[in-house]
């Protein structure tokens, strides 16, 4: 309301004044926005004074007023001679922090006999100015209706009932009679007594309220007299005494001041309005004007106003705030920021706030600071939860950090840490932390609490221990596996290479002692991660599983097919082509190459049957107990069904067959003979070729390279190795002449096949 500017045009002048109350007894909407924007008046608390004039209708109160105060209350026109002043004007006096009130003046021919206004602004005079200028003219002295007597008795009739509970009377009203048109000798204090008289007469008739029969007229009212000259007969004297009765009001250190704390009716200049409002609205309804419970009833609506405006320019200020926090962000000092806001806030509350009824104010501080305390509540709980995240993360980071420093380290070697107690300070770190921030948040006169977060970090805690404690040892028995795994894949392979009746007692031995090792690392590595006794027998029933199952893997990848069959060819080569010595074997005519390879055919018989399954004879006192009681390692040890190990007896038989040609091809190439006549022969018809080598660098030192590769595979007896890489080379391309030169020898030997019976080399009967 005081933020909209006036409409109402003003009555004579510049718009210094209002009609607050009109003739039919409005209250005019203006007066918040004169008081705040025209008069200035809104920020000055109590310091303020105010004085209202009563009076007979154009007995020069208006220019009274004018003169003492540089108002500007419009003043009865000369000739007209009608009443001027209508309802109740206010006014500022001019450079001064006071509000002036006009009344309309009273005996008004134009209200005739209605005496019910002057009632009524006496009591809003009462109820609202310090001081109350009883204006008379000096020949009305003594008069009851000229001197105001009537107007008078209303006023101590009214101030009877507005204070008629003692203790809600607080000061005093001063009555300050301005006599005018002083021109008779008699001094001022005469008429000053023969008016206190009939104030005391006027008093002493009046029906008092029970409570307050004995009470005096000067316990409510203080009063002053003044008189001035005749403004036309006498204008000089009149302007200076006029100019010496203006300082009275106008400088505090005139002796005779007469604003005095205790006239003062305590209401801050901000609700004056308001309060003026609501106590006129009393008055006109004709319902008891209880001035306390309206100075209660002002205080709680200006302490709601208060408030409300505090809190919007609070929430303004904390609102930057709150996005931050949504986005999971921590904002540095928000407890001395929160503290700081809330300060300020209710600083601005109690500085405009405090005035008011004290119990009315401090019951609505407690709301304000509620109201706070309740926006900042939010701000706190998202900090807390943001912290609590925070904590999370970098207890996750520092122990990821901490532990992950021992994963590149071999799985083997013991670990550097014990996870207990890694975990025990890096939780504590963290709930210190997050404690410490938490205590920063809490406010003064706050119920803030943190210990449901706090215990529940303190579970979120556990659990990511439980989920790093598990990473770990994924990530031990990871790498237990692969170590195993690289140990096998030497192993078994060098182990298989060697197809003898302890094969499988060394895999197995082997397989035992890697895994005993890797148990060993997996028992300290579990013992620092505080894994208890039994997920430990349960981590190294999983390992040993595993492990088995690596080397089953490993052990099927060399009994394939293919590595079968290179086993086999390699197995039968070392027993056929080499001596028992080790020296590789030249076939020559006469050597008993059937008995050779019946020799190494019988070595043959017992391998595949040897890699028909991982035999575990011997060992089953040691792996009685050694895996868990689901696993069935019977189930895990078949290498080569009966069908595949036909199937390889038969691909076998081929490798056999060519072998054994093989041999028997070099003999008959050792043995064939070249005629002499043939050598002399191509000694005449190369000797040009011959000449034309040795003359030629070039094919020289091809003929040389050529000689000497040729001599050391003849020295070294390579000519089988370099003969068979070359047929692999060749392989396709001489298939089909290897088939015709099989075709022609079956021609030439038919006597010489090497098998006389369906037994073959490798043990496995033919169907
Ligand atoms: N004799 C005399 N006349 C005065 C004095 N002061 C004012 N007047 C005249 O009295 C008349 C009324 O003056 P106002 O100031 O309008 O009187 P008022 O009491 O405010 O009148 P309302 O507002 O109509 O009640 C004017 O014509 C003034 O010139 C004074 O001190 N002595």
């Amino acid at each position: 309301m005081d933020s909209k500017s006036p409409t109402i045009a003003v009555n004579n002048g510049p718009e210094t004044q209002l009609q607050v109350i009109d003739e039919d007894q409005n209250f005019s909407e203006q007066f918040h926005y004169y008081m705040k924007h025209v008069w200035g008046l809104a920020d000055r608390g109590f310091d303020y004074n105010m004085v209202a004039v009563f009076g007979s209708q154009s007995t020069g109160k208006s220019t009274l007023l004018n003169r003492l105060f540089g108002t500007k209350f419009a003043v009865m026109n000369e000739k007209a001679r009608k009443q001027t002043t209508k309802g109740i004007w206010f006014s500022q006096a001019s450079g001064q922090n006071v509000l002036i009130m006009d009344v309309e003046g009273t005996d008004g021919r134009e209200r005739g006999e209605d005496q019910e206004f002057e009632r009524k602004s006496a009591l809003f005079s009462l109820a609202t100015a310090e001081v109350l200028l009883v204006n008379m003219w000096e020949n009305m002295v003594g008069l009851y209706n000229g001197a105001n007597m009537g107007l008078l008795k209303t006023v101590f009739e009214v101030n009877l009932q507005l204070f008629h509970d003692r203790n809600s009377r607080k000061g005093k009203t001063l009555l300050f009679f301005v006599i005018r048109d002083h021109v008779s000798k008699t001094p001022l204090n005469q008429l000053a007594d023969t008016i206190k008289s009939d104030l005391n007469r006027i008093w002493s008739e009046l029906s008092k309220p029970e409570g307050l029969e004995s009470c005096q007229i000067n316990d409510f009212f203080d009063f002053g007299f003044v008189s001035l000259p005749h403004k036309l007969l006498q204008p000089d004297q009149f302007n200076q005494q006029a100019d010496a009765l203006r300082l009275r009001f106008a400088d505090p250190s005139n002796p005779q001041y007469v604003f005095k704390q205790q006239y003062h009716k305590m209401i801050p200049a901000d609700g004056f309005p308001k309060y003026a409002e609501s106590i006129w609205e009393k008055i006109v309804s004709n319902r008891d004007l209880d001035l306390p419970t309206q100075q209660e009833l002002l205080a709680q609506y200006r302490c709601d106003e208060i408030a409300a405006a505090v809190f919007e320019a609070f929430a303004d200020a904390i609102r930057p705030l709150k996005p931050l926090l949504e986005s999971g962000r921590l904002v540095d000092n928000l407890g001395e920021q929160m503290d700081h806001h809330r300060h300020t806030a209710l600083t601005h509350f109690d500085k405009n706030a405090s005035r008011y009824h004290h119990e009315v104010y401090s019951r609505k501080r407690k709301e304000h600071l509620a109201k706070l305390n309740a926006e900042l509540l939010l701000l706190f709980l998202a900090q807390i939860k943001n912290a609590a995240k925070r904590s999370l993360q970098l207890f996750r980071d520092s122990l990821k950090k901490r532990l992950g420093s021992t994963t590149n380290s071999s799985a083997s070697s013991p670990p550097d840490y014990d996870f207990a107690t890694v975990v025990k300070a890096a939780s504590t770190k963290v709930l210190d932390r997050f404690n410490e921030q938490a205590r920063a948040l809490i406010l003064e006169d706050t119920d803030w609490s943190y210990t449901a977060e706090a215990e529940q970090l303190e579970q979120e805690l556990l659990v990511i221990t439980d989920q790093l404690k598990e990473e770990e040892i994924k990530r031990l028995q990871r790498r237990l596996e692969k170590m195993v795994q690289s140990k096998f894949t030497e192993e078994v392979a060098t182990l298989l290479n060697e197809p003898k009746e302890d094969m499988w007692s060394n895999v197995l031995r082997m397989f035992l002692d890697v895994n005993e090792f890797e148990e060993k690392a997996l028992r300290r590595m579990a013992q620092g991660l505080d894994v208890p006794k039994p997920e430990l027998d349960r981590l190294i029933g999983q390992f040993r599983l595993t492990s088995w199952e690596a080397l089953y893997t490993r052990i099927r990848e060399e009994t394939s097919d293919q590595m079968m069959l290179v086993r086999l060819r390699t197995c039968l080569e070392d027993r056929f082509r080499y001596d028992e010595q080790g020296i590789p074997r030249v076939w020559r005519p006469g050597d008993d190459i059937d008995g050779q390879f019946g020799v190494a055919k019988e070595s043959m018989a017992k391998v595949i049957p040897l890699f028909s399954k991982i035999d575990v004879d011997g060992f089953e006192l040691e792996l009685e107990g050694y895996f868990p009681s689901s696993f069935d390692i019977t189930d895990h040890i078949e290498l080569l069904s009966p069908t595949k190990q036909k199937e390889l007896a038969k691909r076998f038989q081929r490798e056999a067959d060519a072998l054994y040609l093989e041999a028997k091809r070099s003999v008959v190439v050792t043995t064939a003979k070249t005629p002499y006549w043939i050598i002399v022969l191509m000694a005449v018809l190369g000797w040009n070729e011959f000449i034309t080598i040795i003359t030629s660098p070039v094919y020289l030192i091809l003929l040389v390279t050529f000689g000497t590769a040729g001599y050391v595979i003849y020295v070294l007896n390579l000519t089988g190795p370099v003969q068979q890489a070359a047929r692999i080379v060749a392989e396709n391309a001489t298939r089909h002449m290897h088939n015709l030169l099989l075709e022609a020898l079956n021609r030439t030997e038919p006597q010489n096949q090497p098998f006389q019976n369906n037994r073959t080399m490798t043990g496995v009967e033919e169907n």
